[in-house]
């Protein structure tokens, strides 16, 4: 029997890639139910045709709530009986967040605090929260709301600890190969159409991870979460001139053209931060950094608090494991987008 068993989870942000990754994983449970909840009716009633279509059997044990995190009374509606949350609602293009920054910190800072509430008001038992890595050292609005968001979530879990009521924890993580809107399926699309696919910069690298990984970090860490503790997994990452030789080698060769970085990007992402690495427990495929559990007495820490050298070096893009083209090719097939392209299935 597994901490499903019979239990009910609620996904925010459910309709998206990972919402739709954690059907695939936990439809077949012990799992009681599902709740989608997201905003966009209509990528909802498109959820559930295809589950109805694919897996009639199952299909009722999700149920979807319309609501926005942004409105606290849509999200306490959808929380009476939640055993479980995977909070993944965020705005998530860098581009637009950085022209609508407080579109961003209203869906990933208020927002999230929105959730938190709720689900400590409800009894809720567990939330683990989607994090990114653009919030480690953040340069760009989307990634300084998500920063902000982490603050939030370990404010919230230090809060509720204290009760001794809902175990609140983060988990962070680098590029999610083919999820809407990226890099991967554009190069695609415009091999596709016949066009020069677009590189920003060449040298740029980003940690590559797929959905499926993506979710086994969620559940490792609503595994092994105590209050307050971020979750990272460890990953290569590639350059982008090499990812995009991989996507040629697989889809056919249309030229390139260099278009420059755009607004808000980094070289590299970091991961976890040299300060993160301090606190941080090496588990295997994944990095623990435990909450910092200090209260507001801060006094005691700075006269008897122990000295600490920085780690040397943060965790990147540029300084993990860099796969080669070969081995991008191999990444990339691990994804269905990539295969079902392949198979022509979304052309033909
Ligand atoms: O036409 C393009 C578009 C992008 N890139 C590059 O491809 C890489 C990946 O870009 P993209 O897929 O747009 O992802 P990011 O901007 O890195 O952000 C993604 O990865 C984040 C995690 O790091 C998520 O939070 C975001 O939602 C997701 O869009 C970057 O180096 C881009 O410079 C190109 O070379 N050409």
């Amino acid at each position: 029997m597994s901490a499903f068993d019979g239990a009910t989870l609620l996904i925010t942000g459910g309709t998206g890639s990972f919402g739709n990754t954690v059907l695939k994983h936990f439809l077949s449970s012990d799992i009681g139910q599902i709740r989608i909840f997201s905003r966009d009716e209509k990528k909802q009633d498109d959820m559930r045709h295809l589950l109805q279509a694919k897996y009639p059997e199952y299909a009722k044990k999700v149920k979807f709530y319309v609501g926005d995190v942004r409105d606290p009374r849509s999200v306490a509606d959808a929380m009476p009986g939640v055993d479980y949350i995977f909070h993944a609602a965020a705005l998530k293009q860098v581009p637009s967040c950085e022209f609508f920054p407080m579109q961003a910190v209203k869906t990933n800072v208020e927002g999230t605090d929105n959730v938190l509430h709720a689900a400590i008001d409800a009894g809720v038992k567990r939330v683990v929260c989607l994090s990114t890595d653009k919030a480690a050292y953040p340069i760009n609005a989307m990634g300084i709301s998500k920063a902000m968001m982490e603050h939030v979530i370990y404010a919230n879990a230090r809060v509720a600890a204290e009760r001794g009521g809902t175990v609140i924890c983060c988990t962070r993580y680098g590029n999610v190969m083919c999820s809407r809107g990226s890099v991967i399926p554009l190069f695609i699309d415009q091999i596709h159409a016949g066009h020069p696919i677009t590189i920003t910069n060449p040298e740029m690298t980003r940690f590559l991870m797929n959905l499926d990984e993506a979710v086994e970090l969620v559940r490792f860490a609503f595994m092994n979460a105590d209050p307050g503790d971020l979750f990272i997994q460890k990953a290569d990452a590639s350059t982008i001139g090499d990812l995009a030789l991989a996507v040629q080698q697989l889809f056919g060769d249309t030229g390139t053209n260099i278009i420059g970085t755009r607004h808000g990007e980094k070289l590299y992402e970091t991961l976890m931060t040299r300060e993160e690495r301090l606190r941080s427990e090496d588990m295997g495929k994944y990095f623990r950094v435990a909450a910092d559990n200090r209260d507001l007495n801060y006094d005691k820490y700075f006269v008897q608090g122990k000295v600490e050298t920085q780690a040397d070096e943060s965790y990147t893009s540029h300084n993990t494991k860099r796969l080669d083209v070969e081995g991008v090719v191999k990444k990339i097939l691990t994804t269905d987008y990539v295969k079902e392209e392949l198979e022509g299935i979304r052309h033909n």
